[in-house]
């Protein structure tokens, strides 16, 4: 893996809550210009990861470096370089679609002009045009999606992280997402994503780490995470399916029972 050059690495990284330890000693490396997926069951750590890698959620230890950048030294520098479309995404409900994406892009310090001419071409490619000035409290979930990903690409950022991205997103606006994320990594930049759809992360990605209980339990190209099978069976393999001990507890359930 010597030759990979990483738009994102981290080295030992650690966080608790309480007694519970979230990430335990994380590597995560994502190769620059890579799709990248990780996958995880829940409460695995994806979150608790993304968060500390993109400067939300201080970490209990470890290093984490964007485009060779360590991001809790040089915060500024990083929050220009990077993009993200958290969970739970929170945006300003009283605003309009195009009236966050101008605010965003003022935050930013991006010229007015340059951020209209931005703007009204994300709200396009995402399909938003006609409601670019309905206020964002009252978009569905796809279009609050389409939204946050396009205030998450309006400076052009050369690493873009995304929590859950296709989650309630229907499957024409997911298509519409897939490829304004294609178009972007095609031209060299890096996306990763956090999902638990493994039949969408086998069609989009090129690259994969699979999280369990607060580890990296494989890391690498798709391919060679999938050894042959398909990401679904090697993702069971790895996190180990569980072997329904609890059925009995379950035997009123179903018609059968009555
Ligand atoms: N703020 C918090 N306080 C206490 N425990 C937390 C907090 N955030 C996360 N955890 C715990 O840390 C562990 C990892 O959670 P995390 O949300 O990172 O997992 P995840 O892989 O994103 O899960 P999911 O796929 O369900 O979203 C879980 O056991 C969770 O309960």
């Amino acid at each position: 893996m010597a030759d990979i050059v990483e738009a994102v690495r981290t080295q030992g990284l650690f966080k608790r809550f309480g007694q519970q330890t979230a990430v335990g000693g994380v590597d995560l490396i994502v190769p620059q210009g890579s799709f990248a997926g990780l996958v995880g069951p829940n409460g695995a750590g994806k979150t608790t990861t993304l968060s500390m890698v993109t400067g939300l959620l201080r970490p209990d230890g470890g290093l984490i470096h964007i485009d060779g950048v360590d991001v809790w030294r040089d915060q500024v520098v990083i929050k220009s370089r990077i993009g993200v479309l958290p969970e739970g995404l929170r945006l300003f409900e009283r605003l309009s679609g195009r009236e966050l994406l101008s605010y965003n892009g003022q935050l930013r310090g991006i010229p007015r002009a340059e951020v209209e001419q931005r703007a009204e071409g994300l709200l396009k490619i995402m399909d938003l045009t006609e409601a670019a000035d309905k206020l964002v409290i009252d978009y569905s979930t796809g279009m609050r999606k389409k939204i946050g990903l396009a205030a998450a690409l309006l400076h052009n950022p050369k690493v873009l992280f995304l929590d859950e991205p296709f989650e309630g997103v229907d499957p024409v606006s997911a298509n519409t997402l897939v490829e304004v994320l294609q178009r972007y990594t095609a031209s060299g930049s890096t996306v990763i994503f956090s999902s638990h759809v493994m039949e969408l992360v086998e069609r989009l990605c090129d690259w994969v780490s699979v999280m369990n209980r607060g580890q990296i339990v494989a890391q690498g190209p798709l391919e060679t995470v999938r050894a042959g099978r398909s990401l679904n069976e090697a993702f069971l393999g790895l996190v180990g399916v569980r072997d329904g001990g609890g059925e009995e507890g379950l035997s009123w359930l179903g018609a059968t029972s009555r």
